[in-house]
Order: structure tokens, then C-alpha cells, then sequence
């Protein structure tokens, strides 16, 4: 179903774009077509093509075959960046600020009119603050850009991109970093934006949003073309078969008999600032929950099991002994395995390997006499491979050359490869797309069926499904447990604060006791 044509020539017209690396085809002969005014979704499972799509489109990359237009008119040749950014700009989940300086030096980087000799600052300042009016963006032009937040550098970017004329923005996974408040934030500023003339092609894993903002949807597979069809006529499980080429199955999910030994056990742990009184225990086997929105202290509570973070007060036990505080090293050789938050810093190592990634956390154990078997290695590397379904053209490929959701496997093989006791997974499934999550979320439940205690924490109902029980963070303290088999909006509901916490964690939550 193609998209009606209208009478103004498309804003982005990609036609048969080729784009190779080495005997790799990461696009094979794609189309895109974007119109004025149509906030357009581009879908696809990991490593489909779409960051290649969008380094093609922005001209960062040239493409082997194929034409790319805008408004009816030739792309500027690749890598002339000072034209390509009248057309277009993408906004990346990676920052491309410079951190030290501040908003308004980062909006007015790089051009003629600035920065060359004398710098009149007030200039520099007015100039910049008028960017932001013009578009009703409420970010202060002094404040250094590195303490801006997620939400604010994206806006940072969005008016940087503007300011260069570009009317047409790619925003590359924007809500991936946000939690539910933010998003919503962002939807709205981007309505308001879309009313003002801007364009916007939207990527991302969460379908549920391409239906909450896009009107145009396009689908890639494995590097080609699959449909482009209007929202409206493209129903979720029409989008998911698009995506994964199989009939979609929906999912039931049962309560489990656990009654395994006490596996961790965290006892009135506090940190100043972070959370409070936060006591549970994961049973063997057992898969527990740890949700809440942005800065409820979840991920400070999984960094402190981890040896990342250090707690103020209270006892962490694993298999009834306590490990020392503050040490990965300690926490990895006490039987936990971790999915850090931030892959890109404590996940993995870019020009390694997907064998030598995935089994750094078990090198020990395939050594001999200080020598690693390279084929004991390589074996274990490929089970990995295969069960999490590694879109590469072998082990050998370096994760730098990898899609985003492909690195986050990678980093997820090893965390599991040590065969830990409590495997503590900190938003697992970012960036990961929807059949890889359930591949992903499959293995941790079978691995718990062996015996791992798993503590996945997440903000994402899917990644917390197939959990025995949920335990809900507010404002650092845990107010809430939910059994398998909760609503959505039940869960979103504590998440948001929006329900008084259950009595059994009440006490724990008087709110002179809050800390923000
Ligand atoms: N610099 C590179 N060197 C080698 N291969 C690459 C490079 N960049 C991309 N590829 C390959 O091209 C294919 C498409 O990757 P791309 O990053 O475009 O996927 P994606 O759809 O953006 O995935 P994700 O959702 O995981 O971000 C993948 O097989 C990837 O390994």
C-alpha cells in the first residue's frame, strides 16, 4: 500500500539505495518516501539497516546504487554536511554535543559568522536565545550543555538542526533514554513543532508509539524494503508479521511453584538521596521485577548489588554470605552476572570481538596454564551467537561494526556466560527489537527454569512480563508487588505514583521520611 500521491513532490524521495560493507549488504535496493507534514516511522528488527539508512539520508555516507531527493531536487553530493544539513538532521541517542561548552556555543558551533577572532558574547547569547524562542524551546542558553539532561540536549539538538533550515528531523530512538513523563513531553513538543512545518522520520523498537505519532510507517527486513503504508491501515500484528516475516502468536504467561533456597537476599538497604529501606529476596530460580519510572532509584539499587554504587546502610546477601560493597570484581566473583545500564561505557569493548566480548566475564575458565583455548572460546562464543540470534557476518566481526541492538546481546551473552547464581539485567531490552527481546526474555526464563535468580529492571512492561513478581520503586522506596499476570495500566499506574502503596510496604513510606 503505498502512500497517495500528493501535488508537492515528496520532502524525501530514497529510491533503490545499495549500501555494502565488505560481503556484508546492510541496504539492498530500500525506498523511502516522506511526505511534508507526515511524521513517518521507520521500523525494523536490529541490524535491518536503519542507522545505515539514516547515514545515507544525512549524507554522512554514500550509497553504492540507487538516489536520494529532496523536494524534487538531488541530494548535495555525500559529505558536503554544510548543504546536507539545509535538508535534514537526525538526532542520535547519542549525544553529539560538546559537553564543556555551553548551549549556546554548541547552537552556534561551527559557523561563519562566529567564533572567528573576537567573539562578541552577547551576540552569541542573544543569537542563540532567539533559535530557542523561535521555536519555544526552554533550554538556558548559558548552562553548560553536559549537565543538560536527555530530554534537554534532544531539544538542544532538535533547534541546532532547525537553525541550519533543515525542516525535516530524524529522530533516532528518542524515547529510549526517557522515561514515561518525558516522553510524553517530547510527543507534545514534536505536535507543536509538526504544527510550525517540521517533518519528522521516528525510529524506534516501542510500537506502541509509532501509533501514538505517526501517520506513515515503513518496514524493513534484512536490508530490504518490506511496506509503507498509512498507520491506520496497518494494525499491530500486521506491523509485527511486516517486521519479523512470521505469523505473530500472542503470549500467556502462569504463576510458577518456587519454593528454591533464598538466592539474595537485601536487607533495609539505604543510600542517601537514591533509595530507602529497600528490602526483598529473589528465590532460586525465581525471576523478580524491579520497576519505576526515571530516578524512583531502581537502577541505584541494581548498581549496588552490581559493586558500581555503595550503599549507606543495610546488608546485601548472596546465598546467605554478604560480598564486599563497592567492587564489580567482588560482585562477579560472588555469583552475579550484570546488563549495565550503559553499554556503550560499561558494556563492552568496541574493537574486540564477539567471541572475545562475549566471554571476557569467563576467560579464567578457558585458560590453561595462562593460555585461552582459542576453540573452547570460539564454541561457547558461537552458542551465544546462534541462541540470541546475532545479526553479524560471524564472531569474529568486531561490536564496534555491529547494529545498537546487536552490541546489546552481545553484552548480554556475557553476562550469562559466567552461568551466574543471580543474573541482574539493568533495561535489557533497549534498543533491542521486538523478536529479539522475546528470543532474549525466553533464554532468562529458561535459564531460571535451571536455576538463575534473575532481578531484571526495567520501566518496560514487556521486559517484566514473564517475571514471578514485580516489586514497583516510587520515590525510592519499593511501594508496590505485583504477581505474574498484571494489567499494564496497574503497573503504570504505581510506577507513575498515581496509587497509594500496598500495605505491606506502607510503613516503609511515610513521606516525612521522603528524600527526593
Ligand atoms: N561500519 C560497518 N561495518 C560493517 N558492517 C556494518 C557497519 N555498519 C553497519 N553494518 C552492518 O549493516 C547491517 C545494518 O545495520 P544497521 O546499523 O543499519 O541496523 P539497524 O536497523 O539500525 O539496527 P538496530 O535497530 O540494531 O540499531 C548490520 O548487519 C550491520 O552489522
Amino acid at each position: 500500500m503505498m502512500q497517495e500521491p500528493t501535488a508537492a513532490p515528496p520532502l524525501l524521495e530514497a529510491v533503490g539505495l545499495v549500501k555494502r560493507y565488505g560481503s556484508n549488504t546492510a541496504l539492498d535496493g530500500v525506498n523511502l518516501t516522506v511526505h511534508t507534514g507526515r511524521t513517518h516511522a521507520l521500523v525494523g528488527r536490529n541490524g535491518a539497516g536503519k542507522s545505515t539508512l539514516v547515514s545515507l539520508i544525512t549524507g554522512l555516507n554514500a550509497a553504492d546504487e540507487g538516489q536520494i531527493r529532496f523536494n524534487g531536487q538531488d541530494a548535495p553530493a555525500p559529505g558536503n554536511l554544510h548543504e546536507w544539513r539545509k535538508h535534514v538532521a537526525c538526532v542520535y541517542q547519542k549525544s553529539t554535543i560538546v559537553p564543556s561548552l555551553s548551549v549556546a556555543e554548541n547552537l552556534l558551533i561551527n559557523r561563519q559568522d562566529f567564533g572567528n577572532g573576537w567573539i562578541d558574547w552577547q551576540r552569541v547569547y542573544r543569537t542563540a536565545q532567539d533559535i530557542l524562542d523561535e521555536w519555544d524551546i526552554p533550554v538556558d542558553v548559558r548552562a553548560e550543555a553536559g549537565s543538560l539532561d536527555v530530554e534537554n540536549r534532544q531539544l538542544m539538538e532538535i533547534a541546532r538542526s532547525l537553525s541550519y533550515g533543515a525542516r525535516f528531523i530524524i529522530l533516532d530512538e528518542p524515547t529510549a533514554m526517557l522515561d514515561g513523563r518525558a516522553i510524553k513531553r517530547l510527543f507534545a513538543r514534536m505536535e507543536k513543532l509538526h504544527e510550525q512545518g517540521v517533518t519528522f522520520l521516528f525510529i524506534s523498537h516501542h510500537l506502541s508509539e509509532v501509533y501514538d505519532i505517526c501517520q506513515d510507517v515503513t518496514v524493513y527486513r534484512d536490508a530490504r524494503h518490506i511496506i509503507t503504508a498509512p498507520v491506520a491501515e496497518l494494525d499491530k500484528r500486521g506491523l509485527i508479521e511486516a517486521m519479523t516475516g512470521e505469523k505473530y502468536a500472542e503470549r500467556e504467561y502462569h504463576p510458577r511453584k518456587l519454593d528454591g533456597e533464598t538466592t539474595l537476599q537485601v536487607n533495609q538497604l539505604n543510600r542517601n538521596g537514591a533509595y530507602h529501606n529497600v528490602s526483598f529476596a529473589v528465590r532460586r530460580g525465581e525471576m523478580v521485577g524491579l520497576a519505576g519510572g526515571g530516578g524512583c532509584g531502581k537502577i541505584a539499587v541494581a548498581e549496588t548489588l552490581v559493586g558500581l554504587q555503595t550503599a549507606d546502610a543495610g546488608e546485601i546477601l548472596l546465598k546467605g554470605k554478604p560480598y564486599p560493597a563497592g567492587s564489580v570484581k567482588a560482585a562477579l566473583a560472588a555469583g552475579i552476572g550484570f546488563v549495565p545500564q550503559d553499554r556503550h561505557h560499561e558494556g563492552f569493548v568496541p574493537d574486540m570481538s564477539i567471541a572475545e566480548n562475549a566471554t571476557l566475564s569467563i576467560l579464567e575458565r578457558l585458560s590453561r596454564w595462562g593460555f585461552i583455548s582459542r576453540k573452547r572460546q570460539n564454541k561457547l562464543a558461537q552458542q551465544w551467537f546462534d541462541a540470541l540470534d546475532i545479526k553479524a557476518y560471524g564472531i569474529d566481526q568486531p561490536v564496534s561494526g555491529l547494529s545498537g541492538g546487536n552490541q546489546q546481546k552481545v553484552v548480554q551473552a556475557r553476562a550469562m556466560a559466567n552461568n551466574p547464581d543471580l543474573l541482574v539485567m539493568m533495561s535489557p531490552t533497549a534498543g533491542v527489537d521486538i523478536k529479539s527481546k522475546e528470543t532474549l526474555l525466553d533464554y532468562v526464563a529458561k535459564s531460571s527454569e535451571n536455576g538463575t535468580s534473575v532481578l531484571i529492571v526495567s520501566d518496560e512492561p514487556d521486559d517484566l512480563r514473564a517475571c514471578d513478581r514485580v516489586l514497583v520503586m516510587y520515590h525510592g522506596r519499593i511501594t508496590h508487588e505485583f504477581p505474574i499476570g498484571w494489567q499494564d495500566q496497574q503497573l503504570i499506574a504505581a510506577m507513575e505514583g498515581l496509587t497509594e502503596a500496598q500495605p505491606a510496604f506502607a510503613a516503609t513510606t511515610a513521606p516525612e521520611e521522603h528524600t527526593p
